[in-house]
């Protein structure tokens, strides 16, 4: 494998033949490499361009006031949801924690996140109060509402695939803790000790939707081999499946390893995380268990992510 298998939903109205069509050609990609580039998603360039910007004008502002831009305290905005608000600085995380591996080098990326709370102008985030931070706060709003839209329609497209009701995943999501992460890799120079932009890693979630600038990220396919991905066009995306999905699926989908590598350019991102409503229930899609036993235990799916995360921040 040399591409990622490319999926493109302008014809997809929904009753159509042409929606089936689409659906299947997804659960394929799923089943032999997890990850997919989007088109005719129907986002607007503006909204990927707005992000970038605001996001870079952002990045671009002094260390002690980014540093300022952060959760009074932890990382979270309650004390046992692991929803990342407000920014995080160069080498501070390391992606290959996620997957359990301990004692790898960090990560040269900088990030913004935030998660459902930004579509309430009133929730008092840690943006930066002056425009540069007003101006962040309204694009990382459209976006994610962008994003909110999209998965629910990609979601419904998996119903039609796993056999399932076409509100399935409506119903599993209606109130899960999404977030969305922007993020600024630097320009490969010499005074950097690697070119480790983000080290391998598969996601934890149901589905994740990537956008990018320019090449970086690199999936690893079944046999071994790292594929970089080629977008069409700017706006283009990337989706792929995580670990509850693959759970979920009875690792008929699989969730596939992926890292970022820095190069002579600088690269922007912006990656959404569709998670599951905390009390949804997590158990192997019937179509996926008829001739194979079912591999995992049903799960409710905070106990599945909190035990993710506590390992990785050292809570027993
Ligand atoms: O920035 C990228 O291209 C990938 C980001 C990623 O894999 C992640 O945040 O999980
Ligand atoms: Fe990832």
């Amino acid at each position: 494998m040399t591409e990622l298998p490319r999926i493109d939903l302008t014809s997809a109205t929904p009753g159509s033949e042409a929606e089936r069509r689409v659906a299947f050609q997804i659960d394929r990609a799923c089943k032999e490499v997890g990850f997919f580039t989007l088109s005719g998603h129907g986002i607007a360039p503006s909204t990927f361009e707005d992000a970038y910007a605001t996001s870079r004008a952002f990045f671009g502002l002094p260390f002690e006031v980014k540093n300022r831009c952060r959760l009074q305290s932890g990382f979270t905005m309650a004390a046992d949801d692991y929803t990342p608000y407000g920014y995080s600085g160069m080498l501070e995380e390391n992606a290959f924690a996620y997957t359990g591996k301990k004692g790898l080098p960090s990560d040269y990326v900088e990030k913004f996140s935030v998660g459902r709370r930004i579509d309430d102008d009133g929730a008092p985030l840690p943006f930066s109060p002056d425009l540069t931070g007003r101006q962040l706060r309204a694009a990382l709003k459209a976006y994610f509402r962008e994003c909110e839209a999209l998965t629910a329609r990609l979601t419904e497209l998996f119903s039609i695939a796993l056999d399932l009701p076409r509100d399935f995943f409506a119903k599993k999501t209606s109130a899960s803790n999404d977030s969305l992460r922007s993020l600024l890799y630097p320009q490969l120079n010499k005074e950097l000790a690697n070119d480790q932009g983000m080290g391998e890693h598969t996601d934890g979630t149901l589905l994740t939707v990537l956008a990018q600038t320019g090449p970086g990220i690199q999936v690893r396919d079944r046999g071994g081999t790292w594929i970089t991905p080629r977008l069409a066009a700017r706006d283009h995306l990337i989706v792929n499946i995580g670990d509850l999905m693959a759970r979920w699926s009875n690792d008929e989908y699989v969730s596939t390893p992926h890292r970022v590598v820095l190069s002579g350019d600088e690269r922007q991102s912006v990656a959404f995380f569709k998670l599951a409503n905390d009390d949804a229930l997590i158990e192997c899609f019937p179509k996926f268990c008829k001739d194979t036993p079912a591999k995992y235990e049903p799960v409710v799916y905070k106990a599945f992510s909190l035990q993710k995360m506590n390992a990785l921040f050292g809570v027993a």
